[in-house]
């Protein structure tokens, strides 16, 4: 007999409410994972707890107030959508699709779950992160591989780890870049700005680095741009270790000062617009290059559920049936 499949599909979470409580909440379980800081978990934990729990939510959660919609978190109702579109795309299979994240709600156990309720014992498994990281795309096997463990029946599991480079993906983001050019009738330099991790990480041995370098060529490739129309920078930053460089926000401080007033940018990282892209690409590095002299500066929103975007997903997973 046939196995039931079931998709499930992953991001990293958002907090339930715009409020310091709320994000405090999300952040105590984001900022705790030893896959996202790796600090002695001792030392780690004084610092989580005594200094940026005490201060970080209180900015974070204005700064989530500023792009919240009746719907909530872009970030999850951005989800749902694309897991109501993927199981419409999927329909012909009836195979069910759930949303789970990895810190927050809806999470992985509860997806797994109503997969489960819907009869699944064969689980295929997408975290949206095109590039592999050990701090995103590890942290959600981490999740399932801990909620198998209060299982008794273990349903089959098939982990797509990453597709930084899979031709339908690099054709899907190209051509919502070119979408973007042929309805706005301009080009400008693109930059790819891709969230951060830090440095140490890559030294050693997470390949996050050389997907991003991979997606970023692809597509500049697919779009037959020279190497003087893209670039690629690293967002995000938290701490003071050092992270990928070049940093997107003293670039874009930088850019206007080398003649280049101009500037598009596109975000492969995250599959779904979010508070990195809406706020801190959109706003506040918009502000960073127009305060350094900048004239023109564009957001290219993120693949979300367009529909190309769901065609390569369905065929992400027909691929794996
Ligand atoms: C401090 C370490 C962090 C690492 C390493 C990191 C990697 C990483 N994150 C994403 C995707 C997202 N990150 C988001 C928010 C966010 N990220 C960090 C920290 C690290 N991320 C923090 C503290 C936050 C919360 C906001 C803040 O306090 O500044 C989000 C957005 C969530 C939302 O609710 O909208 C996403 C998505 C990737 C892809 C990545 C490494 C590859
Ligand atoms: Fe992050
Ligand atoms: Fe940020």
């Amino acid at each position: 007999m046939n196995n039931k499949k079931g998709v499930l599909l992953i991001n990293l979470g958002t907090p339930d409410a715009p409020t310091p409580k709320a994000v405090k909440t999300y952040l105590k379980a984001f900022l705790s994972d030893q896959r996202v800081i790796d600090y002695p978990k001792w030392l780690w934990q004084i610092i989580l707890r005594g200094i940026i729990l005490n201060v970080r939510p209180r900015k974070v959660a204005h700064a989530y107030q500023t792009i919240w919609t009746e719907q909530g978190s872009p970030l999850r109702s951005i989800s749902y959508e694309q897991a109501n579109a993927l199981q419409l795309a999927l329909s012909e299979h009836a195979i069910p699709v759930e949303v789970g994240m990895t810190y927050g709600n809806p999470s992985i156990s509860s997806a797994i779950d109503k997969l489960i309720e819907k009869g699944v014992d064969d689980i295929i498994a997408i975290p949206l992160y095109p590039q592999y990281s050990a701090t995103t795309t590890a942290a959600a096997f981490d999740v399932i591989a801990k909620d198998f463990m209060r299982r008794r029946i273990l349903p089959n599991l098939r982990f797509i780890n990453s597709y930084s480079h899979h031709p339908e993906y690099i054709k899907v983001l190209a051509q919502s870049i070119e979408q973007y050019w042929q309805q706005t009738g301009k080009q400008h330099l693109l930059m790819f700005s891709f969230h951060g991790i830090p440095k140490r990480y890559v030294s050693l041995g997470d390949t996050y680095q050389a997907n991003c370098q991979q997606t970023a060529r692809d597509v500049a490739d697919y779009l037959g741009l020279n190497n003087n129309q893209w670039m690629l920078c690293y967002q995000s930053r938290v701490g003071k270790e050092e992270w990928l460089q070049p940093y997107t926000d003293k670039t874009l401080e930088h850019l206007p000062t080398t003649g280049q007033k101009c500037v598009d940018l596109v975000c492969p990282a995250f599959s779904v617009d979010c508070l990195e892209t809406l706020e801190e690409i959109a706003e506040e590095n918009k502000s960073v290059f127009l305060d350094a002299g900048g004239e023109e500066y564009r957001y290219i929103p993120a693949l979300n559920a367009q529909p190309a975007h769901i065609e390569f997903l369905s065929q992400l997973v027909k691929a794996n049936l």
